[in-house]
C-alpha cells in the first residue's frame, strides 16, 4: 500500500529534495497512485540551458510532476576520465530547478545507488561498443545500469534526454523497448550557443581559447549539411576540413549513420556525429542531415 504523502515528501508549488531512494519511489508510487505522471529528467548536475530546456519539455506532458535527478555517476567514467573533476554544484542545480517549477529533486549518494556487493549490469549490446563506446569502453554499461536503476526508483511515466547525447539517447530508447519498462522516453533538440556550440557542463572546462576553437565542431556540422543532397562523401570531407581547419581541435570520430545508428543509407535521413579533444576537454556532438536527392 502506498502511504499517503507528507509535507516533507512532496510540497506541491515548491521543489522538494530527496537523497534517499526508497523515499523518492514512495513519493512518486503515491503520485501515481494519485492519478498523477512523473516526468524524469535525469541529469548529472551543473544544470545550464540545455537541461533546462529538458524541464520545460517535461513540464507540458500532461498531468506531470517533474523529477530532476543530479547525480554523478562513477560507473561511465572510465579511468583517467574527469568523474573527480566534474562540477558538482547541488545548491545552484536546486535553485534553477525551483525557478523552473521542479516538484522534486532526487540527488542520491554514490553508496544510494550503488550499495557494496551490487554485481548485476545492463549490457547495452553492440552498439555499445560503437562511436562513444569504442572511446570509452563500458561507458553505455555505466549509463544504461544507473538509468535502469532511475527508471525503478522513480517509477516515470516519461522519461526526457537530450539529443546531445544521441547515442546515448538511442540506447536508452533500446534498453526500454528490449527490457519492456513501461514508460515513454522522450527525445530533446540540442540547445545551442549562439555561435553553434552545443551547451554542455563541461564547456565550463574550456579556456577562452578553447572556447572560439571548439565552434569548429558544430560549424563542421553544419559544413556537412550544406552539402548534404551530394552524399556521404561530400558531406565527411565537408565536415573534416572545417575540423581540420582549426589546429585547437583533436578529432575522435565523424562518422556518418543511420537514425538508429545503423550503417548510413545512401539517400535519405542520416545523423552525423562527432567528438572531438579541445585542449584537455572532450565534447560531442551531433545533427540530423538529409542524403542526396537521387537526382544526380
Ligand atoms: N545542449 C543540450 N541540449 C539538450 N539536451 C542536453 C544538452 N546538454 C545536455 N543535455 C541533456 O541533459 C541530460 C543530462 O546531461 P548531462 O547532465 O550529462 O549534461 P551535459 O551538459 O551533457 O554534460 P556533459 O558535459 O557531461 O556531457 C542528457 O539527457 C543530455 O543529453
Ligand atoms: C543519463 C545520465 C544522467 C546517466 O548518468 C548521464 O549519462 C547524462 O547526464 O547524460
Ligand atoms: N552527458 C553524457 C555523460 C557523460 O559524458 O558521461
Amino acid at each position: 500500500m502506498t502511504k499517503p504523502l507528507t509535507r516533507d515528501d512532496y510540497q506541491p508549488g515548491d521543489v522538494t529534495v530527496h537523497h534517499d531512494p526508497r523515499r523518492l519511489n514512495r513519493v512518486t508510487r503515491a503520485l501515481r497512485a494519485a492519478g498523477r505522471n512523473v516526468a524524469l529528467v535525469p541529469t548529472m548536475g551543473a544544470l545550464h540551458e540545455g537541461h533546462r530546456k529538458l524541464i520545460r519539455e517535461a513540464q507540458v506532458l500532461q498531468n506531470t510532476v517533474v523529477v530532476v535527478s543530479v547525480f554523478v555517476n562513477p560507473a561511465q567514467f572510465g579511468p583517467g576520465e574527469d568523474f573527480e573533476r566534474y562540477p558538482r554544484t547541488l545548491e545552484s542545480d536546486v535553485d534553477i530547478c525551483r525557478e523552473e517549477r521542479v516538484g522534486l529533486v532526487f540527488a542520491p549518494s554514490v553508496d544510494d545507488v550503488y550499495p557494496p556487493g551490487g554485481t548485476v549490469t545492463v549490457e547495452p549490446g553492440p552498439l555499445g561498443e560503437e562511436l562513444e563506446g569504442a572511446s570509452r569502453p563500458g561507458h553505455f554499461t555505466g549509463v544504461l545500469t544507473v538509468v535502469a536503476k532511475l527508471f525503478n526508483i522513480a517509477q516515470p511515466t516519461y522519461a526526457v534526454f537530450g539529443e546531445k547525447d544521441y547515442q546515448q539517447l538511442t540506447l536508452v530508447h533500446r534498453m526500454a523497448r528490449d527490457l519492456n519498462f513501461p514508460l515513454d522516453v522522450v527525445g530533446v533538440p540540442t540547445v545551442r550557443e549562439p555561435d553553434g556550440l552545443a551547451l554542455s557542463s563541461r564547456n565550463r572546462y574550456l579556456s577562452g581559447a578553447e572556447r572560439h576553437a571548439a565552434t569548429a565542431l558544430s560549424a563542421a556540422l553544419v559544413a556537412g549539411a550544406h552539402v548534404s543532397a551530394l552524399g556521404a562523401e561530400a558531406v565527411l570531407k565537408a565536415a573534416h576540413d572545417t575540423l581540420a581547419a582549426e589546429p585547437g581541435v583533436d578529432l575522435d570520430y565523424l562518422e556518418l549513420r543511420a537514425p538508429d545508428l545503423g550503417p548510413a543509407p545512401e539517400n535519405g535521413d542520416a545523423r552525423l556525429l562527432l567528438a572531438a579533444r579541445v585542449g584537455s576537454t572532450r565534447l560531442i556532438d551531433n545533427a540530423a542531415v538529409l542524403l542526396g536527392t537521387g537526382d544526380e
